[in-house]
């Protein structure tokens, strides 16, 4: 079993043939796919030569380590080895599963296709890194599939997962899926069944007029429905929510971490960081009523996290606005990693660096004009240069890991008239990652969708007529959402406007 993160929340399966692939180039698609969002690939070419099919997945392989994307040879286990790629897909009828993990090693990557429950438990029980479901649905693209199992043997497979204690093993299916079809191959009826962890697809993008824009479309419907497993997980696991934070919006945020399942702690003193760590919390550092003994206390408390491996969110509230708050944030980004830096564009400037960021900040308050582009490329950076996931906030709001940049226009314009939101957005960000952190990009999302949304919906209630109105609202939405999910009532989630964004583009 191997030990990496793979994300297999789009999974580009490739086709050479021209009724697939028409007259471009494999090489050039599968790039503009892997710009596109894509988090895995397998070279599978049925009639090759095996010096063409070396030559080729080399080229691939070339590729996929720019991305740092895993490329997977499809049942051709030697070529793989030749490559020294990360793995193979193996089907039913392939080389067993023993064999190949013989010859790959236990540190490579092997899929396995199953198409029912008996099949997909005894792959699990060999040692399967991931499982391929399918045939879903009848596709041109493979016409010897044994059986089309539909959604619905999807979700038995699933369930049968779960009920055999194979619940962790990652899981994507295949089979005539698109992006007219995705949302409703991924929803389920909310219960605690597995969850797929992505779709597979070959049509879908290596045929696509445009397919770094279909593979961000496809990617945006894949994060989307991973949201309801992120505000179910911290309902069901209570995460500890260790906060630093400043004097004004301790309360409240204590009150947020509580509505979205949380269990809040206000302590900004650094010797209990290291216990409040091994209790499995997750750190806020936030920045907004800085002093030189909590500067202190922040990196005392920051390298206590990065020892144990829990997650730690750096909200550098301010961080533009005096020369002691711009000191602070580098001195604290020297300090350790933050699985999230989270602010405002006059903030996440000043984390960035670079120039005019000090006439840019007044207060705590975001005055950068940037627009959605800069914005983007600037979370895009961010979290390339720190390693970590960047929430940049405003009207719109940026997320990105460097690899996959997401825009969310979620949110009201009440949440601007009071103080603290912002504050216990982190908070909350903090309780996400720390419950989910097999994808700290898909707990910011859900995070940042669930606060829009819940802050959309106060909002338009009878009884709101401004801030003092709303905020009590807002808690209200925020709780009714958490026992919403977890009773497996998803209609919030038809009103997150979530977008994969192009971060390269000007
Ligand atoms: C991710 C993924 N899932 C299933 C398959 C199908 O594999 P297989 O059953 O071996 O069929 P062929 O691809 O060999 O035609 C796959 N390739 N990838
Ligand atoms: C390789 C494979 N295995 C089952 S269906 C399939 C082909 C899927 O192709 P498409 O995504 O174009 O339907």
């Amino acid at each position: 079993m191997v030990n990496r993160t793979v994300d297999y929340g789009v999974y580009l399966v490739t086709d050479s043939t021209p009724a697939v692939l028409g007259d471009c180039s494999l090489t050039q698609v599968v790039e503009a796919a892997l710009r596109g969002g894509v988090g895995i690939v397998q070279y599978r070419d049925k009639n090759c030569s095996h010096e063409d099919a070396v030559t080729t997945a080399r080229e691939l392989h070339v590729l996929t380590k720019r991305f740092d994307v895993p490329l997977l040879v499809n049942d051709r286990v030697e070529v793989a080895v030749e490559v020294g790629c990360e793995g193979v897909h193996i089907g039913q009828d392939d080389m067993s599963f023993d064999a190949a993990r013989r010859i790959l090693g236990s540190e490579k990557i092997i899929g396995v296709t199953v198409s029912c429950e008996e099949e997909a438990i005894r792959a699990c029980e060999a040692g399967a890194d991931y499982l391929g479901i399918g045939t879903v649905f009848a596709t041109q693209t493979k016409k010897d599939t044994k059986s089309i199992i539909g959604p619905s043997g999807v979700s038995t497979i699933l369930e049968a997962l779960k009920e055999s204690g194979h619940g962790a093993v990652p899981t994507v299916c295949i089979g005539g899926i698109n992006n007219s079809n995705a949302a409703s191959v991924l929803a389920h009826d909310g219960s605690s069944r597995k969850s797929l962890d992505g779709l597979a697809v070959v049509s879908a993008l290596i045929a696509a007029p445009d397919p770094a824009a279909a593979a961000r479309q496809l990617l945006g419907t894949v994060l989307t429905a991973k949201m309801p497993q992120v505000v179910r997980t911290v309902a069901g696991t209570t995460p500890l929510t260790h906060n630093m934070t400043n004097l004004v919006v301790q309360n409240f945020a204590a009150n947020v971490a509580l509505a979205v399942g949380a269990s809040p702690i206000m302590a900004n003193y650094a010797e209990e960081a290291p216990d409040l760590a091994k209790l499995g919390a997750a750190l806020v550092i936030n920045m907004g009523t800085i002093t030189p003994d909590g500067l202190r206390n922040f990196i005392q408390a920051l390298k206590a996290y990065n020892d144990a491996g829990r997650p730690v969110v750096f909200d550098p509230v301010g961080a533009g606005a005096t020369a002691v708050r711009r000191e602070a944030v580098q001195t604290l980004l020297a300090a350790g990693h933050y699985a999230v830096i989270k602010g405002n564009s006059s903030e996440l400037l000043t984390v960035h660096g670079g120039p005019s960021v000090t006439e840019r900040q007044r207060g705590v308050d975001s005055t950068a004009v940037l627009s959605i582009s800069e914005r983007a490329r600037l979370a895009r950076d961010i979290a390339r240069q720190h390693s970590c996931v960047v929430l940049l906030t405003g009207p719109t709001d940026l997320i990105s890991d460097g690899r996959r940049t997401l825009r969310v226009d979620n949110g009201h314009e009440l949440l601007g008239m009071v103080t603290g939101t912002g504050c216990s957005l982190g908070t909350t960000v903090s309780a996400m990652v720390g419950a989910f952190g097999e994808d700290a990009l898909v707990a910011c999302l859900a995070a940042t969708v669930l606060f829009g949304v819940a802050a959309e919906m106060a909002a338009v209630r009878p009884e709101v007529r401004g801030p003092g109105t709303f905020v009590p609202a807002f808690i209200d939405e925020l709780y009714g959402i958490r026992k919403a999910t977890t009773a497996g009532d998803l209609q919030w989630l038809s009103m997150a406007k979530v977008q994969v964004v192009n971060a390269d583009e000007k």
